[in-house]
């Protein structure tokens, strides 16, 4: 199969993907989750006329001799919460405090600054415009209104306006299931301590399971795991299979080239995938296999490690978003290089690197490239994306791909 550019592999990916079934969550657990469906307001906000201040509820006035200030009969106190029933007639105030609910009469609300208190009177000194410190019943959100519309991404402001507005519980989309299996008979899970002639037999502790289901995880994805499987073709689509029936996506890394013991392909084809593509014309990343099975997908990243986390944010993150009914890619803008870029490539290479805001502006370091790789991601929070032949200089714009915080 002919390789494929990025944006190419992401359309195979993404084409027809539909988002998955929806469920309902409560509000203490909604956070970063979808909103599967529009929320309607079940009633007004505010619920009731109510004072935004401390200070006095006035009803219709009654100017004094010179008109140049006010005088009010005190009536009664309202405080946050209280239900007290006082009918504002003209000439008559009543104290109110923040969130007071407004008695009935009133025509405006002063702060508690903006008059003089005498006893049993205040004289306001400096009346207010219409409709000023105080909020009408419904005066933001409407009965009936639609609020948050399908596919809002819920974070703490949408879940104050959903709890001030009763919701306890609201509809979601279900969180992508990502069986994710590592391939490799050198491979072996960390914790068993440096033995001795361990690293003698050509072993390695496995680091891309980690590494993917800790980026599966900030994705919204939930990580099934099946573990470390050998180079042994029937053991890899029997764990194929167990991955699409468990998983919404099936993730392995390893295994993606093309020689006597690159198994992916085989594997994918072997539990029914029919392959998408098998190579891409991308650094790192060029070895990556592909293949859709009914409604779910199989992604095969590279072994090596780095390789596999930068297929991750270019391939992966736009699937689980799909599949978690948001749209899109990471986002990407251009910034200055504070350093020119090591040994450019012929190929379209995407680089580890660290965007830093500087004076209110942007810049961003490719981080130090070593021919393995494993600690090429430490520090990371972008990727830098050079199109074939680019060699940009220090100073120069470059497109640079979020994945993580600026901080
Ligand atoms: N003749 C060629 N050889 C290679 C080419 C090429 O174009 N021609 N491309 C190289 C590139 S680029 C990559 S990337 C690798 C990817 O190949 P595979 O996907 O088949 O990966 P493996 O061979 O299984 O592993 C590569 C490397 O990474 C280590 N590895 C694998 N899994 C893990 C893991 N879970 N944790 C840590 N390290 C892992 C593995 O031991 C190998 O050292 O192929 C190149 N070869
Ligand atoms: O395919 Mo390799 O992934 O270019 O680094």
């Amino acid at each position: 199969m002919a390789p494929l550019s990025v944006e190419e592999a992401r359309a195979a990916l993404l084409a027809g993907l539909r988002p998955l079934g929806r469920i309902k969550v409560r509000l203490e657990e909604a956070n970063g989750r979808v909103l599967a469906e529009a929320v309607r307001a079940p009633g007004p906000y505010p619920p009731f006329s109510r004072s935004l201040v401390d200070g006095y509820a006035l009803g219709p006035h009654d100017a004094n001799s010179d008109g140049s200030s006010f005088i009010y009969r005190l009536v009664g106190t309202v405080t946050a919460g209280s239900t007290t029933a006082i009918a504002l007639k003209e000439g008559t105030a009543a104290a109110v405090f923040t969130g007071a609910r407004l008695p009935e009469g009133t025509v405006a609300v002063v702060p508690v600054e903006a008059v003089k208190e005498r006893q049993g009177e205040i004289v306001v000194l400096d009346f207010p415009a219409s409709g000023r410190y105080l909020e009408q019943s419904g005066e933001e959100v409407k009965p009936g209104e639609e609020i948050l519309a399908a596919g809002t991404v819920i974070g703490p402001g949408e879940i104050s306006l959903l709890a001030a507005l009763g919701f306890r519980e609201i509809t979601v989309y279900r969180r992508p299931r990502v069986a994710l299996a590592t391939t490799g008979n050198e491979l072996r899970e960390p914790g068993n301590g440096r033995v001795a002639d361990f690293f003698d037999r050509a072993a390695i502790y496995g680091s891309n399971l980690y590494a993917l289901a800790a980026a599966v995880e900030a994705y919204g994805g939930q990580v099934i795991c099946l573990g470390i499987l050998k180079d042994v073709l029937e053991e890899q689509v029997a764990a194929c299979r167990r991955g699409l029936e468990e998983g919404d996506l099936l993730l392995f890394t390893g295994g993606a080239g093309g020689s006597a013991f690159d198994f992916t392909s085989a594997a994918f084809s072997g539990a029914g995938g029919e392959l998408l593509f098998t190579e891409l014309a991308v650094r790192p990343g060029k070895r990556a296999v592909a293949a859709r099975a009914g409604n779910k997908l199989m992604i095969g990243l590279p072994g090596t490690p780095p390789a596999a986390q930068v297929l991750f944010y270019l391939l992966v993150v736009p699937v689980l978003k799909a599949m978690g009914g948001r749209q899109g890619a990471l986002s990407a803008f251009l910034a200055p290089l504070k350093k020119a870029v090591d040994r450019p490539r012929a190929e379209r290479t995407f680089y580890w690197a660290r965007v830093e805001c500087r004076g209110g502006r942007f810049e961003v370091t490719p981080l130090p490239r070593y021919p393995g790789g494993i600690r090429a991601a430490v520090g990371a929070n972008a990727l830098i994306d050079l199109p074939p032949g680019a060699a940009p200089k220090e100073g120069e714009e470059v497109t640079v791909i979020m994945i993580s915080d600026i901080e």
